[in-house]
């Protein structure tokens, strides 16, 4: 049976006041089941950052609320987490010493925190280097790190602000590849942001495509090709531009066999 792990409803929400009001989000509602990926994809400025937040108890919502497990998020927890662009790992830090700061403040013995650090590293391939500072690694290997710090929290949920942004393609493809691997061994529910049309298509289960001024859900695209997926497949260039084409930028015709 599936779960609703994050109900997300009416959200509205403005910044400014007078005549400098701008109405960021109207009226969105949707739900994450347990083990899902959903993406919110939209153009720059459409809200999608304001409504993780929002979803993540960063941000409050002017009406409409966000159920997490039943219970109204009011704050940031640890059951639910954030994983930003920025890695935001401290310098002068192992790789070991940043994923423990994840746990700092927990009341479990430190043995079992320790064997929960050492599990995410080796999720994440990094077993081998737990001594090393973050300069001495790439830009993947960093994320990697911060993934594992989010993954030794074992949140319900982590959010997701464009993770692999600042990534080059190759290291983009494989951490892509690796965190479907990791969701996929933990069921861990995620909820990603991304204006990147192929991470949504290979990451997600459903895609939450936005408009904008204000933000909203226009289409909700329910992903149904197998995971993993090939990008260069037939399916994968039809999910491409059936969300292509909630901005008008599909130039080719859908092939009539997917024709509803
Ligand atoms: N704290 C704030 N105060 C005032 N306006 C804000 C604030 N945060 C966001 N905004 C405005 O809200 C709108 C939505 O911003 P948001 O960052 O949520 O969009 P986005 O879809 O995530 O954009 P991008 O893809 O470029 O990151 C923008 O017009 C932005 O300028």
């Amino acid at each position: 049976m599936s779960v609703n792990m994050m109900e997300v409803k009416n959200i509205e929400k403005s910044f400014g006041v007078g005549e400098k009001k701008l109405q960021v989000l109207s009226n969105v509602s949707f739900r994450v089941k347990k083990g899902e990926i959903v993406t919110l994809f939209g153009k720059s400025g459409c809200g999608k950052s304001t409504l993780l937040n929002i979803i993540g108890g960063f941000e409050k919502a002017e009406k409409g609320s966000v159920l997490h497990n039943g219970e109204p998020v009011i704050k940031p927890t640890k059951s639910c987490v954030m994983l930003f662009q920025q890695i935001n790992l401290l310098p002068w830090r192992t790789v070991l010493k940043n994923v423990e700061l994840g746990l700092e403040g927990e009341k479990s013995p430190a043995d079992k925190q320790r064997e929960r650090v050492i599990d995410a590293l080796k999720l994440v391939g990094l077993e081998t280097s737990l001594d090393k500072f973050p300069h001495e690694l790439s830009g993947g290997m960093q994320q990697r790190v911060a993934i594992a710090r989010a993954l030794a929290i074992q949140p319900d949920v982590i959010l997701m602000d464009e993770p692999f942004a600042a990534l080059d393609s190759f290291n983009r493809y494989n951490l892509q590849q690796e965190l479907l691997r990791i969701q996929e061994k933990k069921n861990t529910t995620i909820v990603l942001v991304t204006h990147d049309i192929d991470e949504a298509v290979y990451l997600s289960d459903r895609v939450m495509v936005m408009g904008s001024h204000p933000g909203r859900i226009q289409k909700e695209i329910a992903i149904t090709q197998m995971k993993p997926r090939d990008r260069t497949h037939g399916d994968f260039q039809y999910f491409r531009r059936k969300i292509l084409d909630e901005f008008q930028l599909s130039t080719e015709r859908i092939a009539p066999e997917y024709n509803i």
